[in-house]
This record gives C-alpha cells, sequence and structure tokens, in this order.
C-alpha cells in the first residue's frame, strides 16, 4: 500500500502550486505587471514620504487586495475561455463582473493613495 503523505509535505506542496501560480501570473499577465510597477513606485514613495506604520499597513493591504483580486479575475478568465472558448453573452458578463470587482479595489487603492500623499506633496 502506498504510503500517505504526511500533513506538512502535503502543505508544503500546496504552497508550491500556489508559489507556481504567482509566478505563471507575473509572467503572464500584463495587469499583473502594471500592478507590480506601481507597487515598486508606490512602495519607494513610502520610503521617501516616511509614512506612517498604520499608512504602510493599509498601503500593503490595499496591494495585496487589488493584486489578489487580479489574481482571482485571470483564473475566472480561464475558467470561462476553457468551458466556452466562443463568444457568449454569458462569458462577457462573467468576465465583465469579475473585471469589475477588480476595479471596485483599484477605485478605492487610489483614494487612499491621494489621502495618504496629498497631504504630504502639497
Ligand atoms: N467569450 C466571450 N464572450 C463574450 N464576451 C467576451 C468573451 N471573451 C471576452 N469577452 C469580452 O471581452 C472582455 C475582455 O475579455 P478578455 O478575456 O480579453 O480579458 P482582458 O480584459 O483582456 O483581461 P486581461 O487583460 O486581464 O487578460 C470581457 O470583459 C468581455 O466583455
Amino acid at each position: 500500500m502506498q504510503k500517505k503523505e504526511s500533513f506538512i509535505v502535503n502543505r508544503l506542496k500546496s504552497i508550491g502550486f500556489a508559489f507556481k501560480g504567482m509566478l505563471i501570473l507575473i509572467k503572464t499577465e500584463a495587469s499583473i505587471k502594471v500592478q507590480l510597477c506601481i507597487t515598486i513606485v508606490i512602495t519607494f514613495a513610502g520610503f521617501y514620504f516616511e509614512i506612517s506604520k498604520t499608512e504602510w499597513m493599509v498601503q500593503l493591504a490595499m496591494i495585496g487586495l487589488v493584486m489578489s483580486l487580479e489574481g482571482m479575475n485571470t483564473a475566472i478568465e480561464h475558467i470561462a475561455d476553457f468551458i466556452h472558448p466562443e463568444y457568449h453573452k454569458k462569458i462577457g458578463l462573467i468576465k465583465d463582473v469579475a473585471a469589475g470587482a477588480v476595479f471596485i479595489a483599484a477605485i478605492i487603492a487610489t483614494i487612499i493613495a491621494g489621502i495618504i500623499y496629498v497631504p504630504k506633496i502639497f
């Protein structure tokens, strides 16, 4: 009988798959690349303007939220293309709604960036 792999080994494998997924996103998704550039710029801005601990936490939370939602949006796009590669109104709706979810987070992230940086710049 094949020996069952331990809980720890399975968890480590899952982390490996998740890491692979993250690399695929970074390598293949244009929007993730753009968001990564914004992340780098905003991180430099954080150090330059010496933002507070709370501001760092909010900034990091928004970066995490936008990028992980973008990853989910990509996964939904892949599922949609896989189950129905041809044009369909419903597929259009599914993709638009998924993209809309990322957009909401991106708008809030932009407003938060404004709240943090506008008073520091002007
Ligand atoms: N099979 C389809 N049927 C109907 N509408 C579609 C279909 N595929 C895409 N669309 C429409 O085109 C839009 C863009 O879809 P697409 O899959 O090209 O994503 P994208 O915006 O290029 O995303 P990304 O830049 O993250 O890859 C969708 O939001 C939807 O409105």
